[in-house]
């Protein structure tokens, strides 16, 4: 067995539990890397063979099956792997992205009519989260937790956060992009700390310290290893997610883009945010009239930032790159960037309730309502000519 595939065992919490595991898994490597890979780490964790979506094994490099090669673009690119499974009788979809460093997952719902869920990157996130929190403390009960770190990008779901407060551990949030990630790893393991769990919103998910850098075949087998554990206990991992949130609160997010081509329609859209009241750093203070107010703002862009005592932003500013942060007083949290790597206007939104909010179906309305209104009054696609997305 070749070292990474030893790390992946020893990673492993109860190799029993997994040989036992009745649960069929249904893996799709989308035409590239992860097959063979994934074949030995499940191996390697002592799972039974899971099923594989033929069509899309093998690297192919006209991607022939799908739309987007890419689990993130939605549920058409998991169209063929949810046939699989269904065929199957499998109710666990593992996907990676083709290079394999990221991973999908979907779960079909007890209730028939509710068909497929495919969690997104932030739902993923807190459970894979959980689950090496979970693990990490079964192996290393009363262990000082001053040491011990989860982190994620700024742009991600705080709900590790929020876990970590309540929990004792310790978290900390850098830029987008797993660089950041995988060097502050690095620099806090040099200092004797241990990193156990870290991701980003995009899947991309480091599962312990096998690779610093997001790795999606060791984040589909602690996938596979939770969904394992959960079984023994009567739950899936829709269930755990409301456990989750019954804990510390729903963490319900809102991420989406718009596609632009023109870079000065891009500055002029970031500009008049930040000289919203015609001067420099007056952006805006309310969503609807004063429904919504704002009460801190985060520029990464000029290093600006109201919740800092020196109005300066703690995480790297870069000129090149637009994001602007708004904390709203309810406590959502919306930042406004362009892509480093496509033609996009991305928007990430989460809305983080207290524990004690058990609709969620206010909490999802409140946040419909105020990404619409983040939209048409920060964005303004119509006037902007930004292309929605299309699904
Ligand atoms: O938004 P850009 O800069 O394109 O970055 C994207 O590229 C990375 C892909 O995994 C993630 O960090 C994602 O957010």
């Amino acid at each position: 067995m070749c070292n990474y595939m030893k790390i992946i065992q020893r990673d492993t919490l109860n190799l029993e539990m997994n040989a036992a595991c009745d649960i069929k898994f249904t893996y799709t490597a989308m035409h590239g890397v992860g097959y063979s890979f994934m074949i030995q780490a499940f191996r390697a964790a002592n799972f039974k063979p899971f099923i594989v979506v033929e069509e899309q094994k093998d690297p192919d490099p006209e991607f022939s099956t799908v739309k987007f090669p890419n689990p993130e673009e939605g549920k058409s690119a998991l169209n063929l792997a949810i046939e699989t499974a269904d065929k199957n009788s499998s109710t666990v979809i593992l996907a990676n992205d083709p290079d394999a460093d990221r991973m999908a997952v979907a779960e079909k719902q007890s209730d028939g009519e509710q068909g497929w869920h495919i969690f997104n990157g932030n739902e993923l996130g807190s459970l894979l989260g959980w689950w090496c929190w979970h693990s990490y403390r079964e192996r290393n009960p009363g262990e000082d937790l001053n040491n011990l770190y989860m982190m994620s990008s700024t742009v991600s779901s705080k709900l590790i956060k929020t876990m970590a407060s309540i929990e004792g551990f310790q978290f900390f949030e850098t830029l987008t992009g797993f660089k950041w990630m995988g060097n502050k790893t690095a620099e806090l393991q040099k200092e004797g700390k241990k990193v156990i769990f870290a991701f980003e919103e995009a899947i991309g998910f480091m599962c312990f310290t096998a690779v610093l850098d997001k790795d999606g075949i060791s984040a589909a087998v602690r996938a596979a290893e939770m969904v394992s554990y959960l079984s023994t206990k009567g739950m899936t991992l829709m269930d755990k997610l409301q456990d989750l949130y019954s804990t510390y609160g729903f963490h319900i997010s809102n991420n989406s883009y718009f596609l632009c081509y023109e870079q000065p329609v891009i500055e002029h859209i970031f500009e008049r945010l930040r000289n919203f009241s015609g001067s420099a750093d007056t952006y805006p203070t309310s969503l609807l009239d004063g429904k919504y107010e704002i009460e801190t703002v985060r520029d990464l862009t000029t290093g600006f930032d109201s919740s800092q005592p020196d109005n300066k932003a703690v995480l790297p500013v870069s000129k090149s790159n637009q994001m602007i942060t708004f904390t709203f007083k309810n406590g959502l949290v919306a930042t406004l960037r362009t892509s480093g790597t496509e033609p996009k206007v991305k928007y990430y939104t989460e809305l983080c309730a207290s524990p004690a909010e058990k609709n969620v179906e206010v909490v999802k309305a409140t946040l419909e309502e105020m990404v619409a209104a983040i939209v048409e009054e920060f964005l303004q696609p119509e006037e902007n000519g930004l292309i929605a997305r299309s699904n």
